[in-house]
């Protein structure tokens, strides 16, 4: 049976009628603010920031600003059903949580509260590589439910194929790879404060549990911290991989394998030919290239490209229900949400996180009904314009 995510607006009115309002903002723009005062500068900063002077995440608001629904009257959206099917799965909503690393910067609760509260709301949580939890962990927090796992791409091959064991045996299924962060981008706010979070230990949970990793090190981690940090920076990506290498990932991975960060409609293709079933077109949430084209501009080229072949998901500046409408207008099955869950993490821990999940489902749920449509089919470039003022 469909879920009927727009009820979560009547449960919100009625415990109101006891005096009860919600705990966090339903307005999901909000959230970032209220982390800047509540968590310290360093870890808001990383969380929040972008590379260079933030022109990308800038851009990314703006192509959604943009485009502006139409929506048609009249049209039976009594019923409604918001399921998907991506990469050979039934998604109950177009929606999965984005690889997010170093989540115990935001609460201590870390990657396990973010992957229940994603299993309690039946979306998909996709595991970093640069979780600050080990992913056998994570895989036992979160029960039956849907489990993908994101891979930073390592210089040494059998750290890689190492993780390609781990996650198969801890049962994720799907594989996310990421392709646009082969080196960290300039982040101004980061520098600025000289923070970041793996010098504190942060987000090296897979790599500091990983035989293959730790047979990298001269010395035992407790024996030379800050060596092993230095180490898992320099290999934890590569920068001089190419598309023939994919072979190999192919080779090691038998489920679905979707590539993140893909922004030109012919890496979209190169994608399809080596074997791929999705891409994720994504500019990081503009942490990685200043000035890249936004990704909701980027989207409808790579949906020509290869929207028949391969699955196409969309993430970077997703805030409300009517930005997942947009992309899903612009051709994109599906799309992740980065930091807004993680600043529901960081403000109410699993609680906050699921808070995150049902607003935006059921402002999205909303905005289809109030739109005119019962579920995602319907939805298409034709329920847009373009403001051009
Ligand atoms: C704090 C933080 C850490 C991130 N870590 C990863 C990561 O480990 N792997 C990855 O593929 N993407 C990572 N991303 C990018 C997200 O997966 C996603 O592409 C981005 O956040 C989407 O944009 P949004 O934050 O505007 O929703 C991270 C993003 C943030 C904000
Ligand atoms: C080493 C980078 C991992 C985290 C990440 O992807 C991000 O901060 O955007």
């Amino acid at each position: 049976m469909a879920k009927h995510w727009a009820d979560f607006q009547y449960e919100i009115y009625l415990n109101g009628m006891t005096g009860a309002v919600p705990r966090l903002p339903t307005d999901l723009t909000r959230l970032e603010e209220l982390t800047e005062q509540r968590l310290g500068p360093g870890p808001v900063g990383y969380v929040a920031g972008s590379a260079g002077n933030g022109s990308t995440a800038r851009a990314n608001r703006a192509a959604l600003d943009r485009r502006r629904i139409v929506p048609r009257m009249l049209r039976d959206v009594h019923e409604r059903d918001l399921s998907v099917e991506v990469l050979g799965r039934t998604l109950p909503a177009p929606l999965a949580l984005a690889p997010v690393g170093v989540l115990s910067i935001m609460h201590p609760d870390a990657e396990p509260a973010a992957a229940r509260a994603a299993a309690a709301q039946s979306v998909p949580f996709i595991l970093s590589s640069a979780s600050s939890t080990p992913m056998e962990q994570v895989a036992e927090a979160m029960g039956d439910a849907e489990r993908w796992f994101q891979l930073y791409w390592a210089k040494d091959r059998e750290v890689t194929r190492s993780f390609l064991e781990r996650a198969k045996a801890s049962g994720f299924s799907v594989l996310v790879v990421t392709l646009d962060t082969p080196l960290l981008a300039w982040r101004p706010r980061d520098l600025d404060q000289a923070y970041l979070p793996f010098l504190h230990g942060v987000g090296t949970a897979n790599y500091f549990s990983d035989p293959a990793f730790l047979s990298g090190l001269a010395k035992p981690v407790h024996e030379d911290p800050n060596a092993a940090v230095l180490h898992f920076v320099g290999m934890f990506a590569d920068p001089g991989k190419t598309w023939p290498d994919l072979a190999f990932l192919r080779e090691n991975w038998d489920g679905p394998i979707v590539l993140k960060g893909v922004l030109h409609p012919d890496d979209a293709r190169r994608a399809a030919e080596a074997g791929m079933d999705g891409v994720v077109v994504s500019n990081h949430g503009g942490r990685q290239v200043a000035g890249s084209v936004a990704a909701a501009d980027a989207l409808p080229g790579v949906v020509d490209a290869v929207g028949d072949r391969l699955d196409v998901l969309f993430d970077s500046g997703v805030r409300t229900g009517d930005d997942v409408f947009k992309a899903l207008a612009l051709g994109a099955r599906a799309v992740l949400l980065g930091r807004p869950y993680a600043y529901g993490l960081g403000l109410d821990g699993q609680a906050g996180v699921e808070h995150v999940i049902r607003c935006l489902l059921a402002e999205f749920d909303l905005t289809l009904a109030l739109s005119g449509h019962a579920g995602p089919a319907t939805v298409g470039v034709a329920d847009l314009v373009e403001d051009t003022a």
